[in-house]
């Protein structure tokens, strides 16, 4: 029966792993059954890993391996050796039909569709695919820079002016670039058509600007006005800011505040004494007293009455255009960028890759587009899709009517994934289509719980159960007590009903252990809080970073010690700035020998795909194919051939280069079959060049199955975005291809560096976080640009781009400000789900101390805050695990479990 599964469960508990089984067990039916399967994932490196977890498995059922997969087959009825046959088989299909093998990333899923449907979507001829977007950015920025037109010129000086009153650095082509980054994003792009109708429109923005500033300069002068009446009467009257309550920061104060700067709104005690006279007067006697009591009651009070009540009048509405006028000038300038984006498409005839989900979202939602699905419905039954959580609105709908093609034929369809893991939102992820939305759209879906975590021994699994329900109890009491603060007259019902959508993301979030571990392999956490410590205190403030990586050294030493492996470690990092500033301390051994590191360290990304000798071997053999006469690559390519293939040296290369016309021994060198197929290979298109080379070059060596296969991944990708010739296939390669890396190999015996996105879907026996401290909410100057449609300020305006920070908090958009916070404060918390969960027996945390335990800024104090609510100095045990907190000469330490030696 049709069927779509939803597993929505914790990390570790074998999402990837059901996917997985599930494709075995529906390609096992037939042999070219793969083919009609199309794994979706999001990022290469899942691809990857997915396609190597799948390919592993039919090997293990290969050769009979006695694994739980196979035992499961054999009870539904498999008999060993056919399974055995069968998988073979099917091996076999997917390496000589790799472009059949569908286990791909959305985009290159998307790419595909709109490069096999081109002209029924009434797209150019000939257009491809635009991956450097920055390059596109820079380009249209430098066009625009240097552009002639009056208003632009305009737009230009205003933005420049706006930033250096701001008192913001004056770049003008980065800030323009940094704001053009917005034009890629999918909120962005939700409102495109609407806003490029608007800007078309050229004279609407300068006009609105014009009646913002009419209204802001208004309201500032009536105000301003009333402040310099007040002081004149002062003045006048021969009365001091002394002579009244609290002199300058009192009411009077009030007046001097409104009278000489922008900040209008009422003072504590301003209101007070708007309630009661006793709030104007000194208790001090006064010989003035008759005299202020006259001022006060006749003058001061009707005028402060007055700038209160034209601020309650009209203060929200000045507050709303005040953050609305300080990006005007950016708008305007996203204005001109999104024209210049417009041209460069067309006078390049490409589509940037941002564009590919939000085109096809356009053409489902403004045509029947049966045949799209029909075709694509046709191809692949089965639709499995990892990582739900991390789909953004355009890619679902664009999938949803696949689903629902796939259901109505009888086919089963699985999606996984886990909310708490969404860490992509700021490429448009919507974890929500996972925590509702997909259920609410599918009534016959069926949800399915994974609930034994089968990655992490039982102390991780229990201190993040323990960890995560507490840490996500205070970060939404924190948000919520947090929102008191915001204005009256804000509709709080949806920012409380976000507030419980957070609480549901983490419901699920404590897990079962494994209980067949012996005992004492049960894992260890420990938190350690850095302090300075005051006998070595000589400097003013406290590098706590430097003496993290000092900890990380010493902890090291000790695995290495105790015997562990280096590949058997990750230090995971937030950012590249992090994952450089750990990899220094091993690329630089400090003279001291306490901070010299012990082990070897692997960069996440530190190979080159290029440098690869099988890689060499088939991109020579293609610049053979191209031209025939380059010698130099000729004796690259025999000198590579020998060493990857031969396996043996080749003593020719020096007279071939001397004198190729005496002999030319290429002939006999390289295996015959390639000469047969020389011109013909030479008139293919590269994929399947590529897979004939590697049919042809590579029959006796299996080795390099891993490498190949990911090399056919670009290639394949490659041809779905560019023309698919040789020639365009090398020009790519120098430009581009040459810089990729291969993924981390996890046979080397090195520690890898890794951010924590990078390492999601991954697993680890130790990790390390030595920097586990970044903000919760966004930077003062790094929040994102919000596309609100809360408050439509003009007709005209459907959308109003807002630079998010806390002056929101008190104008028509303190909603989009709110549910922008408790997003960022999600992602954070998501993040350190993310990292938590990647370990498999250890796992260590570095954090600076919290100066105060007050507020919680970092995601050190909602670590440390949540750890103090359940350990105590002495250990003890909390619902199972172990807790010790112990004081140590560098700080704070929290320990939780045994470390087993
Ligand atoms: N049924 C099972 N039997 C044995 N091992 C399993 C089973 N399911 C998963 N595993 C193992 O547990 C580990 C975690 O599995 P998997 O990566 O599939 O989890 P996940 O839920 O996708 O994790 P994450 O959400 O963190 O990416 C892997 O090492 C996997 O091989």
């Amino acid at each position: 029966m049709a069927q779509l599964l939803i597993y929505r469960a914790s990390a570790g508990s074998g999402k990837t792993h059901t996917l997985v089984t599930r494709y075995i067990k529906w390609a096992l039916r037939y042999p070219s059954a793969f083919k009609h399967i199309l794994a979706i994932t999001f990022t290469h490196r899942a691809t990857q890993e997915m396609q190597q977890r799948i390919i592993a498995y039919l090997y293990s059922l290969s050769i009979g391996e006695e694994t739980v997969l196979l035992i499961e087959l054999c009870q539904t009825g498999w008999a060993k050796p056919q399974l055995q046959e069968r998988s073979k088989e099917v091996l076999s299909m997917i390496v000589h039909r790799y472009g059949d093998f569908s286990v791909t990333t959305i985009d290159s899923f998307f790419h595909k569709i709109i490069q096999s449907f081109t002209k029924e979507l009434g797209l150019k001829e000939h257009f491809s695919i635009e991956m450097d977007q920055a390059l596109a950015l820079q380009e249209t920025v430098e066009e625009l820079v240097a552009s002639p037109c009056p208003l632009l010129q305009k737009w230009l000086v205003d933005f420049a002016l706006a930033k250096l009153v701001a008192g913001k650095t004056w770049h003008v082509k980065n800030d323009i670039q940094q704001l053009g980054k917005a034009l890629f994003e999918e909120s962005f792009k939700l409102h495109e058509k609407a806003l490029l109708a608007t800007f078309q429109q050229k004279a609407l923005l300068p006009q609105f600007i014009k009646s913002i500033q009419t209204f802001l300069l208004s309201f500032e002068q009536k105000m301003q006005k009333i402040g310099q009446v007040a002081l004149n009467i002062l003045q006048k009257e021969g009365l001091e800011p002394a002579d009244f309550a609290y002199g300058t920061k009192g009411i009077i104060g009030y007046f001097f505040k409104i009278a000489h700067t922008k900040d209008f709104k009422p003072t504590k005690r301003a209101i007070i004494g708007s309630a009661h006279l006793e709030g104007w007067y000194n208790r001090k006697k006064n010989h003035q007293s008759t005299k202020i009591t006259r001022v006060v009651t006749t003058l001061l009070y009707p005028l402060l009455m007055e700038a209160i009540t034209l601020y309650e009048q009209e203060g929200l509405r000045y507050r709303t255009a005040a953050v609305m006028a300080r990006f005007t000038y950016a708008f305007g300038m996203i204005g001109a960028l999104l024209l210049g984006l417009e041209a460069y498409r067309s006078k390049h005839n490409v589509l940037f890759i941002s564009d590919i989900a939000a085109l096809l979202y356009q053409i489902i939602q403004e045509n029947d587009t049966p045949f799209l699905y029909e075709k694509i419905g046709n191809q692949f039954h089965h639709f499995l899709i990892d990582e739900f959580q991390d789909l953004s609105l355009f890619q679902w709908i664009n999938i949803k009517p696949l689903l629902h093609n796939s259901l109505a034929q009888g086919y089963t369809n699985i999606l996984v994934g886990d909310v708490k893991q969404s860490i992509y939102r700021w490429r448009g992820s919507n974890w929500k289509l996972l925590n509702h939305y997909v259920e609410e759209e599918f009534k016959e879906s069926s949800r399915h719980a994974l609930t034994i975590n089968r990655r992490s021994q039982e102390t991780i699994v229990l201190f993040n159960n323990l960890f995560f329900s507490t840490a996500s109890n205070q970060l939404t009491h924190y948000l919520e007590i947090t929102l008191t603060s915001a204005i009256p007259s804000l509709p709080i019902a949806p920012l409380q009903y976000e507030l419980a959508q957070m609480r549901r993301a983490y419901g699920d979030v404590a897990q079962q252990a494994v209980m067949d571990m012996p005992r004492p392999n049960r894992g260890y956490v420990e938190c350690l809080f850095l302090r300075s410590n005051p006998i070595d205190q000589e400097e003013d403030t406290f590098d706590w970073k430097a003496c993290a990586q000092k900890e990380v050294i010493k902890l090291l030493a000790q695995m290495q010690q105790e015997g562990i492996q280096a590949k058997d470690i990750v230090l995971l990092v937030r950012n590249n700035s992090e994952a450089a500033l750990i990899t220094h301390v091993f690329n630089n051994p400090s003279k001291d020998n306490q901070t010299s590191c012990p082990y070897a360290l692997l960069s996440d990304y530190s190979h080159s795909l290029w440098s690869h000798i099988a890689i060499k071997v088939l991109i020579r053999s293609l610049y053979y194919l191209n031209n025939t006469d380059d010698l130099i690559n000729k004796v690259a390519w025999i000198e590579a051939y020998y060493s990857c293939i031969e396996k043996g040296p080749v003593a020719w290369h020096h007279y071939a280069l001397e004198d190729v016309t005496a002999v030319n021994p290429i002939e006999d060198l390289i295996h015959s079959s390639f000469w047969a197929q020389k011109d013909f290979l030479k008139n293919l298109s590269i994929y399947t060049c590529v897979n004939l080379l590697i049919e042809i070059l590579f029959t006796k060596s299996h080795a390099y199955s891993d490498i190949l296969s990911f090399f056919q991944s670009i290639v394949l990708d490659f041809s779905y975005k560019e023309t698919a010739s040789i020639e365009a296939f090398l020009i790519w390669w120098e430009k581009r291809g040459k810089n990729i890396q291969l993924p981390a190999n996890n046979h080397a015996n090195a520690i890898r560096v890794m951010t924590i996105h990078q390492a999601k879907g991954l697993e680890c026996k130790v990790v390390i976080m030595p920097f586990c401290s970044w903000h919760l909410d966004h930077g003062p100057q790094h929040g994102p640009t919000l596309w609100s449609t809360s408050h439509q300020p003009s007709p005209g305006f459907p959308v109003w781009p807002l630079g998010y920070g806390a002056d929101l908090k008190e104008t028509y958009y303190a909603n989009d400000y709110h549910l922008e916070r408790m997003q960022i404060h999600l992602d954070n918390l998501n993040l350190l789900y993310v990292a938590f969960t990647r370990a498999q027996e250890r796992l260590y945390v570095m954090a600076p101390f919290p100066e105060t335990t007050e507020t919680m800024t970092t995601t050190a104090d909602l670590v440390y805050q949540s750890l103090l609510k359940h350990t105590s100095h002495n250990a003890q045990a909390t619902q199972n695990l172990v807790t010790d907190m112990q004081e140590i000469p560098t700080g704070t330490k929290f320990c939780f479990g045994k470390v087993t030696k």
